[in-house]
């Protein structure tokens, strides 16, 4: 697909609506690639491969690995490693862009790194990282992951939880597509969508997941069923 600026990447609404964040240790004893194939079987949107024990090399196994498994039937991005989604595309991996925080490289330099076919994901939490995300120039980022809207053990350093209603409060100003992340089950997938979310980012509940496919088919469920 060809977006209007001539770039190859597709709306975030088409896949932002539920997307998986892997956790190796959180995915065993099934490998990651093995819980991601299940998880878009059952209706994941995007795949972020991330993993912050594995060096740059193990990172990019993996990547592959689980591009392989995804085959092209959504996007996969790798998080904070703009050297290792490059290198996964040099390799011929069906790769699709990289998820940076605020304490990563600078979203302006990534994009330039990157070029205009990859997509951008930018990590926000306040009315400040907000302000500095609008002030991009247009097509640098292609969406931002907001969290966390709860406490979560997932990821210990974490901004301090937002709540559904700090969320929606954010949702008022939000420069560009937005999805939730942090300690998201089912419950929350409504109110988030009424909210003004574009999609909702999970790790546990997918790679933690007894039967990862109806987990996923009930969280796209409570999102089809959450539209205003
Ligand atoms: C979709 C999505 N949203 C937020 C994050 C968090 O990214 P970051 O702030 O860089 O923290 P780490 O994930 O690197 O610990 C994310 N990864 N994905
Ligand atoms: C990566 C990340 N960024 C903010 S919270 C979080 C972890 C979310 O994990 P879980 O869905 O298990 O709470
Ligand atoms: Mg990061």
């Amino acid at each position: 697909m060809v977006a209007q600026d001539g770039s190859a990447r597709q709306s975030p609404a088409s896949y932002l609506p539920l997307y998986l964040v892997t956790d190796t240790v959180l995915c065993s004893p099934r490998s990651v690639p093995d819980l991601v194939a299940l998880a878009v079987e059952g209706g994941v949107t995007c795949v972020q491969v991330r993993d912050k024990r594995a060096g740059g090399r193990d990172l990019l196994d993996l990547l592959v690995a689980v591009a392989a498994a995804v085959d092209g039937r959504v996007p996969v991005l790798v998080d904070d490693r703009v050297d290792v989604y490059l290198a996964a595309l040099a390799g011929g991996a069906r790769v699709h862009g990289v998820h940076v925080g605020q304490s990563d490289l600078p979203a302006d330099l990534v994009r330039t790194m990157v070029g205009p076919d990859a997509v951008v994901g930018l990590s926000a939490a306040t009315p400040g990282q907000f302000g500095a995300a609008a002030d991009l120039p247009a097509g640098t980022v292609d969406y931002l992951g907001v969290g966390a809207v709860h406490a979560t053990t997932t990821k210990p350093d974490h901004p301090a939880p937002l709540g559904v209603d700090g969320f929606a409060g954010l949702m008022t100003s939000a420069p560009l597509p937005c999805v939730a992340i942090g300690g998201i089950t089912a419950d929350d997938v409504a109110p988030l969508r009424r909210a003004g979310a574009a999609g909702i980012a999970v790790v546990s509940a997918l790679c933690t997941a007894v039967d990862p496919s109806a987990s996923a088919r009930d969280l796209l469920r409570a999102w089809q069923d959450g539209r205003s």
